[in-house]
């Protein structure tokens, strides 16, 4: 290749480098955004009403109606413990340190803790609470929360 026409294809990389960061970026705020909204309109469901519910143990209705539906997202009843538990897949590191930050910024406005594991692409995570000693509605909502959190960087 001649000196000009490289110089041609290395000017044509670095602008479609470039479009290529600048589509990311984008990609990057619109999901920051919905992420956002959604952390917020969970938060604003615990208002005081329902916040004495989010404190106590789920009872045995709870338990029929709102962990139904999380197994059949493939969460499963962790056996000798009253917590619920699920692994996490993404396509990458990048994707699953991405999914934690986002659980970790409502986890912190709910103080609501995770307990969970991660290798490169895998995030394990079991949710129970503490201060109660088993499930909670705090734990219902977090994993609703990933549900989404986890939908919303997959697409
Ligand atoms: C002091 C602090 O408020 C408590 O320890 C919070 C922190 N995060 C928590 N996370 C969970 N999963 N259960 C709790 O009971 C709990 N308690």
């Amino acid at each position: 290749m001649s000196f000009c026409a490289t110089r041609v294809a290395a000017v044509r990389s670095t602008a479609i480098r470039t479009r290529l960061l600048e589509k990311e970026k984008t990609n990057f705020h619109i999901l920051d955004h919905k992420i956002r909204s959604l952390a917020l309109s969970s938060l604003q469901a615990s208002s005081s009403k329902t916040r004495g519910k989010m404190h106590s143990k789920l009872t045995s209705e709870e338990r029929d109606t709102h962990l139904a539906s999380l197994v059949n997202q493939e969460w499963r009843i962790v056996e000798n413990r009253d917590a619920i538990y699920k692994e996490f897949l993404f396509k990458d590191f990048n994707q699953a340190f991405g999914f934690m930050s986002r659980v970790a910024l409502l986890s912190e406005k709910m103080d609501h803790h995770p307990e969970w594991f991660n290798v490169y692409n895998k995030v394990q995570v079991t949710l129970s609470s503490h201060d109660v000693g088993g499930l909670s509605g705090r734990d219902l909502k977090l994993a609703n929360f990933m549900e989404e959190v986890a939908r919303a960087i997959r697409q």
